[in-house]
């Protein structure tokens, strides 16, 4: 540990306001704060992402290293990490002004549409990035349209990797003397010596932190309300994954139902919600609890059982609570009236209860649906609105449904307040009017 004083604003750390000046904050997340700022030598606009979750800031800095160079990833250009943590990470990012949840506001607000060919040439750039992650062996796990942020140009690039997982079993370690020596082969010997330094310091780091963490943390990483939402994450076995991962609108439906063995699938299936939002412009599930979102998502593709997802029933939350009969799914076409048949086939290959059967990102790339007539629009030619002109529903409006907490006090909040549902010797018992 340093004697450091811990510098609590970004502004006060001479490392970070000798290269860039700090212009003002563009956002927040759960976890951390994002500044536009200028670095100093070369006038180049940034993003300053200041995160304040140990875990997070590791994920995101080391996924990125990993993904560096995809095009449909954002780019990270340096990071600032004390090994002690005394300061916050810093992540230094490209400056991307727009991502999809504007572009979807923006149509919605002109009362206009996303025609096929624009939704073909956005979904192969989300698609080309998710493609990226699985590749290097990442799963994102938060995968959804604020996340998905987009250039001027219109160039769409995966962000927000604070919840990102290794899916191989390589340790840090492993992985990143793997990567550096990549790295320096491509460089030809270009590593400086700080380079090296800051490698082996980064590292260091790492494996201390993974010592002393177990899994169980993995994805609640910084978010108080998760963290204190207990049976979602309770004792698990080492090496067993939290499903308390990514917003509760496009999570797969193992992750509401607790599993903690799971895949990059749960990526396809938020690919699949995505896609659906952004050709129908409203979000496909809007579960107010995690107990409504797998009521909205059986409503719509009927009942989940043994049948279509094997083993299903075995998954730690499937029998706290048992919903009636869906005698009339509504089924997807209705989700997505007036759109092409070609873009619901996408949809239902991506929704599919069962993980196996969810198309992996490297397939649907190659899917015809995409180059079929309408082909898709170029990128130069997307309309790209300025995150803050989208007219995005106001934050108070989707806090309402964006929380992505989870556990027990969800299901007695539900049970509580909502009509239909019964408390039974093993949970709860649901059923529609
Ligand atoms: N590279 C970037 N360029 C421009 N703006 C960015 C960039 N990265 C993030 N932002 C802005 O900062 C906000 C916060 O980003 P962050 O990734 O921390 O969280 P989030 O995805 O909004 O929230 P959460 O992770 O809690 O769901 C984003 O919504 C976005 O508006």
């Amino acid at each position: 540990m340093s004697n450091r004083t811990r510098s609590w604003s970004i502004h006060g750390r001479p490392e970070i306001t000798t290269r860039y000046e700090i212009l003002g904050r563009v956002g927040s997340g759960s976890y951390a704060d994002v500044y536009r700022g200028r670095r100093l030598s070369d006038s180049l606009t940034v993003a300053l992402k200041e995160i304040h979750d140990q875990q997070s800031a590791v994920r995101e800095i080391e996924a990125l290293r990993s993904l560096h160079g995809a095009p449909n990833v954002i780019e990270m250009l340096e990071y600032f990490y004390d090994d002690d943590f005394e300061d916050d990470a810093v992540v230094v990012l490209e400056f991307l002004p727009s991502d999809l949840e504007a572009v979807i506001s923006n149509v919605k607000r002109r009362g206009s549409a996303i025609t096929p060919g624009e939704a073909k040439s956005w979904m192969l750039q989300v698609l080309s990035g998710v493609n990226a992650c699985h590749q290097a062996g990442l799963m994102h796990r938060d995968l959804k349209p604020s996340n998905l942020l987009i250039s001027t140009g219109g160039v769409l690039k995966v962000a927000d990797f604070g919840q990102s997982r290794v899916l191989q079993d390589l340790s840090f370690e492993e992985a990143t003397l793997k990567e550096a020596n990549s790295e320096k082969d491509k460089a030809s010997n270009q590593l400086t010596e700080a380079d090296y330094l800051k490698e082996l310091e980064f590292i260091r780091e790492k494996s201390k932190f993974e010592d002393n963490t177990s899994c169980l943390d993995t994805s609640c990483t910084g978010d108080s309300k998760d963290e204190q939402l207990g049976s979602y994450t309770e004792e698990e076995p080492t090496g067993a994954l939290t499903s308390c991962v990514g917003t509760r609108w496009y999570r797969a439906p193992e992750l509401l139902y607790g599993s903690c063995s799971y895949g990059p699938e749960v990526d396809l299936w938020a690919l699949g919600c995505i896609f659906a939002e952004m050709v129908s412009l409203v979000p496909l599930f809007r579960g107010v609890s995690d107990i409504d979102q797998i009521a909205k998502i059986i409503t719509v593709l009927g009942d989940l059982n043994d049948e279509n997802f094997s083993g299903c029933s075995n998954l730690p939350d499937f029998n706290k609570i048992c919903y009636s009969k869906i005698e009339n799914p509504t089924g997807l076409e209705a989700c997505l009236p007036n759109r092409p048949i070609g873009e619901v086939n996408i949809v239902k290959r991506l929704l599919c209860y069962n993980p196996a059967n969810r198309v992996p990102a490297i397939e649907l790339l190659k899917d015809r649906y995409f180059i079929e007539e309408p082909l898709p629009v170029a990128i130069d030619q997307l309309t790209v609105p300025a995150r803050d002109e989208a007219g995005k529903i106001s934050d108070g409006e989707w806090d309402e449904f964006r929380d992505v907490g989870s556990g027990p006090d969800d299901i007695d909040e539900f049970g509580s307040n909502l009509m239909g549902v019964t408390k039974t010797e093993k949970g709860f018992c649901t059923s529609f009017s």
